[in-house]
């Protein structure tokens, strides 16, 4: 294997200045200055990446093939094959992994491996999974990707070319191979290993690290090459007669112990062991003259079938988790999974795991990417059309493999057919059980999946209404008096005569706070049960299913709150009456005094500590609707509902509490007030008007409502304040300023200098001035190597 034929017209090429700053910021081994023990960790990984770049181009080789037969007939074998050469010092050799995949042409060589993928220096460098083909220079000097695409129409003969690099340099070289076409087809990537990194060269550490991270990163069949070296009888020599052999070696010795065993004890076991020591002596081998005999052998490394083909009971949760990790490049662990046999209606059998993901990216895609389908364990795609799975379910990772459908199926061809639609629903099935189970059975593992699928579960509700009930009980809730509660549990709580599922809704308060509020005093100090709705997507939930269980919902921040033991309370309703005669007079002064910002004012039934506070009707928006209102809608949009608005603000009570002393204070402040006939008090009136303002608009804030001015709002507080400290109310405040200098159009003459970066607390975890992708955070540590202009690294002496 010689790449380095003196003829070759070799080019060399610089890397892009990013991809070569990159580059040896995270693959220069310096860079890597985690511990030793990390380092070695850390650099096994370069064998998974080509494994799983080796299967991307044997899958893209097969899917290309579908469409065009002369890519591949089907002829010659998929595989990826590794084999590890030691040079005769036994310090250096190299790897070599070859697949006969896709392979590369001269340009996609230096697109693919030297260029960053989407013009910002980080597209391939940094993949999504890991390091990449980069990760080849943690354990090599030097590397040589040899590479021939598959003949064509269009191109008829290609040529083998060459991709070299060593782990230090800033420019890689492209050549045609100097061996000729030695691959056919594929890719063949030679690692020369380091001096450190010689354990590689080992069959037995190549075995492990496969069985470790690849088994599931192919569904193509990977060999090692192996060597064994066996002992066997040397034909050439003359084998030693049997006579003599048995007389020399074995018998003088053991011939005495089954002397000495002749006369047994009658025992069975005695006679068991006489026979077998006669049978040995009888069977004594003659040992002929041996030698050692080497044979190559090519042993496939991932031999069992595929973990969706075998029976559930022979794996093992580790089995799941790393094919989760290996199959959907994930390395969060999945929360749960289910294993099962489909057998559709369609004829078509098919066997699948269904997975739910340890982490949602948000927002949640609006179609499903990570279905992937197979047939008969050879992957046909992950694109299944728009609507594979709703909104709500686009998250689940799912494999599944049909037997029976033919290996070209085309999507259009699956969509015609009812498997799809079948498979589908199935699958949803599958999911709720699966969530269902969980909650039954597991409570601390339901807690989790809350965590990450709480608001799943609510946008499930109200999107799929095929699912709805499935769905609703799977939702948890904080409650006055309990976290995680389902609404069957707030159900099994409500007391006798409550006709309601009472909540409250403020999305971004925390539960604490809502736990406060005016709305949930006397509900709370009476032991009614109310759940506390943070989200945003809270009040759109409860606004859709309207009701659970034919117990309707009923938001205690507005009309219509029953406790149900009204009726029964015969004594409470004529209290109310009562306190409605008393407190008359300020009613009738409240309602004419907020005409604008309520539609009445009432004594209320909800309040324990409270003065007041607003309620809005049933059909009005409460402060939390409002404020979803006013960021959602346009100004477009506002002005079109600007009547509907208008109505719906408004569409809001003033409820007082007529055992507050407050209260009762204003209600003799009103009763003081001179009569219609009488000399008006002005004063009097002014003051009062004043403070009334002040507790309206309290209990609009108390309320979550804003206020209709703030300025006029704090100019009010602020009078009364001034009242109550004995200063004067219309003594004004000095506002002289100093004035700003005459204007002056030069621009600064000083330079503009950045302020250094604030790294907030990065520095604080790790020492770390770059952020990792989440997943290999606990797998290794960088640090920044000081690179000059020309990007070399500046020695200091301290490292
Ligand atoms: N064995 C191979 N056969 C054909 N093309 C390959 C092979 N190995 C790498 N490539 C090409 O080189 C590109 C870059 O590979 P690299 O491993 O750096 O990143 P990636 O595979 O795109 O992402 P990542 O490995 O980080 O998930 C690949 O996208 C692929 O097009």
């Amino acid at each position: 294997q010689d790449f380095d034929a003196p003829d070759v017209p070799k080019e060399k090429h610089s890397y892009q200045s990013d991809v070569a700053r990159l580059r040896k910021i995270v693959i220069n081994r310096q860079a890597l200055l985690c511990s030793r023990s990390c380092l070695t960790e850390n650099r096994e990984i370069f064998l998974r990446e080509l494994i799983s770049n080796a299967n991307d181009a044997l899958e893209k080789l097969r899917l290309t093939a579908l469409k065009d037969k002369s890519v591949w007939d089907g002829g010659d074998p998929l595989n990826v094959t590794i084999k590890a050469i030691k040079d005769e010092d036994g310090k250096s050799g190299r790897i070599i992994i070859t697949d006969t995949g896709i392979g590369m042409s001269t340009e996609e060589l230096t697109k693919n491996l030297a260029e960053s993928g989407d013009g910002t220096g980080t597209g391939n460098l940094i993949g999504a999974f890991g390091l990449g083909f980069y990760s080849s220079f943690l354990v090599a000097d030097r590397v040589y990707v040899a590479s021939i695409p598959p003949k064509t129409a269009a191109n008829p003969n290609p040529v083998q070319h060459v991709f070299s690099s060593s782990a230090d340099d800033s420019s890689y070289e492209i050549f045609p191979d100097p061996r000729g076409n030695t691959l056919g087809r594929g890719t063949e990537i030679t690692l020369y290993v380091k001096e450190d990194a010689t354990e590689y060269l080992e069959e037995d550490r190549l075995t492990a690290l496969v069985n470790k991270h690849s088994s599931y990163s192919s569904t193509f069949p990977i060999y090692l090459f192996t060597q064994t070296m066996d002992e066997v009888p040397d034909e050439d020599e003359v084998p030693a007669s049997s006579d003599e052999t048995s007389t020399e070696s074995e018998t003088p010795e053991s011939a005495p112990e089954a002397e000495e065993k002749k006369e047994p004890e009658d025992s069975d076991e005695a006679i068991v062991e006489e026979e077998a020591v006669n049978e040995e002596k009888e069977a004594e081998p003659v040992p002929p003259k041996m030698k050692t005999v080497v044979t190559d052998e090519w042993v496939q490394l991932n031999a069992l079938p595929p973990l969706w083909m075998r029976d559930p009971k022979s794996a093992s949760d580790e089995d799941y988790e790393l094919f989760y990790t290996a199959f959907w490049k994930d390395f969060t662990k999945p929360l749960a999974w289910q294993h099962f046999s489909g057998d559709s209606e369609s004829g078509v059998s098919f066997k699948a795991i269904i997975y739910l993901p340890g982490k949602l990216q948000q927002p949640l895609a609006s179609k499903s990417n990570d279905i992937k389908l197979m047939v008969k364990r050879v992957f046909i795609t992950s694109d299944l059309g728009e609507d594979i799975l709703p909104k709500w379910a686009s998250w689940v990772k799912a494999v599944v493999d049909a037997e029976d459908l033919p290996l070209n199926v085309s999507r259009e061809t699956l969509q015609s057919t009812r498997f799809l639609r079948q498979m589908k629903q199935i699958i949803m099935k599958r999911i709720l059980q699966l969530f269902a189970r969980i909650a039954e059975e597991d409570e601390d593992k339901f807690k989790k999946i809350v965590e990450v699928y709480g608001s799943v579960f609510k946008l499930g509700a109200v999107e799929d209404t095929k699912n709805r009930e499935k769905l609703t009980a799977l939702t948890r809730f904080t409650t006055t008096q309990r976290n995680l509660t389902s609404l069957d549990q707030y159900l099994e709580n409500k007391k006798q005569g409550q006709k309601q599922i009472f909540y409250l809704a403020e999305m971004g308060k925390s539960a604490e706070n809502l736990a406060q509020s005016v709305f949930v005093e006397k509900l709370h100090a009476r032991g009614y049960e109310v759940l506390l709705l943070t989200e945003p997507l809270d009040e759109i939930f409860v606004q859709n299913l309207r009701h659970y269980k034919n117990v309707p919902f009923q938001d205690v921040a507005k009309a219509g709150l029953k406790f149900g033991d009204e009726e029964i309370e015969a004594q409470e309703k004529e209290e109310k009456k009562e306190q409605e005669e008393k407190f008359r007079p300020l009613l009738k002064y409240l309602k004419n005094h907020s005409k604008d910002i309520v539609r009445d004012v009432v004594v209320s039934n909800r309040l324990v500590t409270s003065p007041c506070a607003v309620v809005a009707d049933s059909h009005g928006y409460t402060a939390n609707v409002e404020r979803m209102m006013s960021a959602s809608n346009t100004k477009g949009q506002q002005q079109q509902q600007s009547y509907m608005h208008e109505f719906a603000k408004k569409a809001k009570v003033l409820e007082i509490n007529a055992r507050s002393p407050l209260i009762e204070g204003l209600l003799r402040r009103v009763e003081q007030l001179p009569g219609e006939d009488e000399e008006p008090d002005v004063e009097a009136e002014q003051e009062l008007d004043e403070v009334a303002s002040i507790l309206i608009d309290g209990a609009l804030v108390r309320s979550g409502f804003e206020v209709p001015d703030s300025n006029i709002f704090f100019t009010r507080v602020d009078r009364v304040l001034r009242r109550s400290l004995g200063v004067s109310e219309t003594a004004p405040t000095d506002t002289t300023v100093k004035p700003a200098p005459p204007v002056d159009p030069e621009l600064p003459t000083e330079e503009y200098v950045e302020p250094p970066p604030d790294f907030g607390n990065q520095f604080v975890d790790d020492k770390v001035g770059v952020q990792l992708p989440d997943h290999l955070k606990d797998q290794i540590s960088i640090e920044m190597e000081e690179i000059d202009e020309y990007g070399n690294v500046i020695e200091h002496d301290e490292l």
